[in-house]
């Protein structure tokens, strides 16, 4: 099939395909355009009679039909990134005239916007998904085994029939008690207890400096109260009509008393001030210390009726830390999902999680969600050196990419995550840039608690090496 040869047989088609709002390529056999309608040209942002008898690749550069001229098979529904950025669905096929084979045909849309909006849906259903998760119990990790009484207290306390009730929740740092609040709030709107749309207070009174300053805060002042002072309402009168979350409550020291008065009469008195104002909130407390010492008695009294205790992470069982990971791995995901269209799957070696299932954390789940996203953030590449236009990407992350600290050749059960959470290779390299040797390098690990003979080390800088000489080469 030649150029002159197309044209004489092909008239009526030409006046067919040229309508089509779909972009059509015929080439030959050397990939010599021979045919290409209106809409082709107008992808390639091109005149047609420019195109003819150019190679498919000065318009096409990733055109399917090159696979066909190779291969002679058919490809079909194929996503292409044009060089424009735009995405087209294509279709090709060899063209046989007469037996022989002759060349090929494609035929194309651009499914830009389809492809920008679907994966628009798509985030906005990972919201929302998300956004269920943090105001239902069900979602919480362990509702349903060890977290079962605690949420089941939490209920009570917000839409008993006599009316919901102020409540404390106990447990250290990093256990969940912010986000139980937070599901309590969503309960309590859900039930009808607060107005959709009420405030929802949270303040750690453990953030200021000393408890007069965490109680003019908390209870508000009055002008003329003390030098300087002016009228400013209190978050117990912000929350109004809402919740009022009081982490790391036994910092309001002696003002503990004003809190309790709060509670018994639902109404506030503002420091230096002498009226009281009427407020109709529920107060949550938190603290991770023993509240019988911490809180004043009368105050205990009334709140450890809703008490409600979340377990430290240690004490959770294997399949629900197993869960837990899960989920903060979904939320990498999620996040580079959001952030760069990049659909990541990431696994970790089962060494590494078995090493991170049993390590011990004392920050508990907060920790042991950083030390999982310092991981993957070891393993994975930076944005700058991802391809362009790549959208998807797999991590694999295995014991090395633990934070370090974690990582020992020891049989230790309760292994210390330390902090700051750094890999154990970037540590290695900082401490080689630093002039030490592979010796050096395995004391100055020993003195931080993690055994690694020199031998691993200078293994280990080998690869280093190796690894950085290829990326110097690269980049040269
Ligand atoms: N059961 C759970 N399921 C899923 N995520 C959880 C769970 N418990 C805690 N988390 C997550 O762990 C992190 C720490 O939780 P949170 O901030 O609620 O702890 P906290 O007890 O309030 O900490 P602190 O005492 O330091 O204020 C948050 O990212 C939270 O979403």
């Amino acid at each position: 099939m030649d150029l002159s040869s197309f044209k004489q047989n092909n008239e009526i088609f030409h006046t067919i395909l040229g309508a089509l709002r779909e972009g059509v390529n015929v080439v030959d056999k050397d990939g010599i355009i021979l045919y290409a309608n209106q809409s082709s040209a107008n992808y390639a942002k091109a005149h047609i009679e420019e195109m003819i008898g150019k190679h498919i690749t000065v318009y096409y550069p990733k055109a399917a039909l090159l696979e066909v001229l190779e291969t002679r098979n058919a490809v079909f529904d194929r996503k292409i990134i044009h060089e424009t950025n735009r995405i087209f669905i294509v279709n090709a096929i060899p063209l046989y005239i007469k037996g022989e084979f002759a060349g090929g045909v494609a035929t194309f849309r651009d499914i830009t916007e389809i492809e920008r909006l679907s994966k628009r849906l798509e985030s906005l259903e990972m919201e929302l998904a998300l956004s269920r998760m943090n105001d239902v119990f069900e979602a919480i990790i362990g509702s349903d085994g060890s977290l079962k009484s605690a949420i089941d207290k939490a209920q009570r306390s917000i839409a008993s029939l006599g009316g919901p009730r102020h409540s404390v929740i106990v447990g250290e740092t990093g256990t969940g008690k912010t986000m139980l609040a937070k599901a309590m709030y969503s309960f309590a709107e859900r039930m009808g207890v607060i107005k959709h749309g009420a405030p929802f207070v949270e303040i750690n009174c453990a953030q200021f400096t000393n408890s007069d300053i965490a109680a003019m805060e908390v209870f508000g002042t009055e002008k003329g109260s003390f030098t300087g002072a002016y009228d400013k309402p209190g978050l117990i009168e912000i929350a109004n009509g809402g919740i009022l979350f009081l982490d790391e409550a036994q910092a309001l020291g002696a003002h503990q008393t004003m809190l309790l008065k709060v509670i018994e009469s639902g109404t506030v008195r503002r420091i230096g001030g002498r009226s009281e104002r009427e407020v109709n909130v529920i107060i949550i407390t938190a603290s991770s210390k023993d509240l019988k010492k911490e809180f004043i008695p009368e105050l205990y009294q009334r709140l450890a009726q809703y008490q409600i205790e979340l377990p430290p992470l240690r004490k959770r069982s294997v399949t629900e830390k197993d869960r837990l990971m899960n989920y903060f791995i979904a939320l990498y995901q999620m996040a580079a999902k959001n952030r760069y269209n990049i659909t990541l799957e990431i696994t970790f070696t089962d060494k590494a999680r078995e090493i991170l299932l049993n390590a011990a954390y004392e920050r508990n789940i907060r920790q042991f969600r950083d030390v999982i996203n310092a991981s993957i953030d070891s393993a994975a590449p930076l944005i700058s050196s991802v391809e362009k236009n790549k959208q998807e990407l797999r991590i694999i992350v295995d014991e090395s990419n633990l934070p370090f600290g974690m990582f020992t050749d020891s049989t230790d059960k309760d292994l210390i995550v330390s902090e700051p959470a750094e890999s154990l290779e970037g540590l290695i390299q900082q401490l080689h840039e630093e002039g030490l040797g592979p010796r050096k390098i395995s004391n100055e690990l020993k003195r931080r608690g993690i055994k690694l003979e020199y031998y691993q080390i200078a293994y280990r800088l080998k690869n280093y090496k190796l690894n950085s000489f290829t990326l110097r080469a690269n980049k040269e």
